[in-house]
């Protein structure tokens, strides 16, 4: 089984609107999508007919309306429920794109070691997605504490400190975008070249595989032996919200249906071109229409 794991899920508010700062401005549209990392992660997984259990905390009406979503979706969940409400993260689309992720609920020590404990119960065999911020309330070792009662094999996507803490525990792959990579190297890296040489400074402290996301660019999948990139076909960007969950849901999918890494690696990047290109994250058929058009080769 794949358990998906978010600390501090969301209701995404997506707002598509022209700004003006300090006046009225009217939505063109809106919608409201269950959302926070390792939940896009269970949602895109389920569009591949990969089936996940996503975990974590969830409370108030943002809580009801995730859990309504996932239910809705048929998506299982074994989510902890707790007193104070989940985030609602603020999405603007307007001429650019503009976030506000809020820094979540309180999360009280007995419910982290809840969460825990629902570890501690996994398999060898199983995977766990470990992805997204923590709540502001939450102890920054809380992944790392995560990692090391792991007993499967381990998936991450956060930033910065939270990734660093886990890379000791080896996790099968990361997926850092490139600005979090520069982040953590703390250097601007401007060619191919540049982000190897960074992500195998990862590699170096655990991390199994590095996959970098790197927005209209594609991204790059990165091993200790071996290097692929994968470039993007050309298209209309909708909203790239979830666009790197997809591709984190998509390399899982790939590989739980058997396929190569770089067949893997191939419907990563189609999955989250697709989502990019679409209001929600992608579903099964816009996935699959983009991915004759992702073209991977070894760098
Ligand atoms: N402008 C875009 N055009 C085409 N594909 C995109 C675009 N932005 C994102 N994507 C796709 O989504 C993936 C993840 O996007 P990225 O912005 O790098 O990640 P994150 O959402 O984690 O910041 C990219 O590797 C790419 O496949
Ligand atoms: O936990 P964080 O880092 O605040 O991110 C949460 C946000 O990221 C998302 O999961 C989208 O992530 P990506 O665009 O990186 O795929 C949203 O659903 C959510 O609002």
């Amino acid at each position: 089984m794949i358990y998906t794991v978010t600390l501090n899920p969301s209701v995404d508010y997506v707002v598509f609107s022209s700004v003006a700062l300090g006046t009225l401005n009217r939505a063109e549209k809106t919608f409201k999508f269950a959302g926070g990392k390792g939940i896009n992660v269970s949602r895109v997984l389920k569009a591949h007919q990969v089936p996940s259990t996503t975990l974590g905390f969830i409370g108030g009406f943002p809580g009801d309306f995730i859990k309504e979503a996932l239910l809705e979706s048929k998506i299982e969940n074994d989510l902890i429920e707790i007193e104070d409400d989940t985030r609602i993260n603020i999405k603007l689309k307007g001429s650019s794109e503009t976030e506000i992720n809020a820094p979540g609920p309180v999360i009280k020590q007995q419910d982290t070691e809840k969460l825990l404990e629902q570890i501690k119960q996994f398999k060898t065999e199983d995977t766990l997605v470990l992805a997204g911020s923590i709540p502001a309330s939450m102890e920054p070792s809380v992944y790392q504490q995560i990692a090391e009662i792991c007993p499967c094999k381990l998936v991450v996507d956060a930033e910065k400190e939270l990734l660093m803490s886990v890379l000791a525990s080896g996790p099968v792959f990361i997926k850092p975008n490139k600005t979090e990579l520069e982040e953590i190297v703390d250097r601007k890296l401007e060619s191919d070249e540049d982000i190897k040489h960074a992500a195998r400074e990862l590699i170096k402290q655990g991390a199994k595989n590095v996959m970098v996301s790197l927005g209209g660019d594609g991204a790059m999948l990165i091993s200790e032996s071996l290097v692929y990139k994968a470039e993007v076909p050309a298209g209309k960007v909708v909203n790239t919200v979830g666009a790197g969950d997809s591709t984190v849901a998509g390399m899982l999918a790939g590989c739980e249906q058997g396929l190569s890494l770089a067949d893997s690696f191939k419907l990563a990047v189609a999955s989250g071109t697709a989502t990019a290109f679409t209001e929600d994250l992608a579903t099964y058929e816009q996935i699959q229409n983009i991915l004759p058009d992702v073209r991977v080769t070894i760098v």
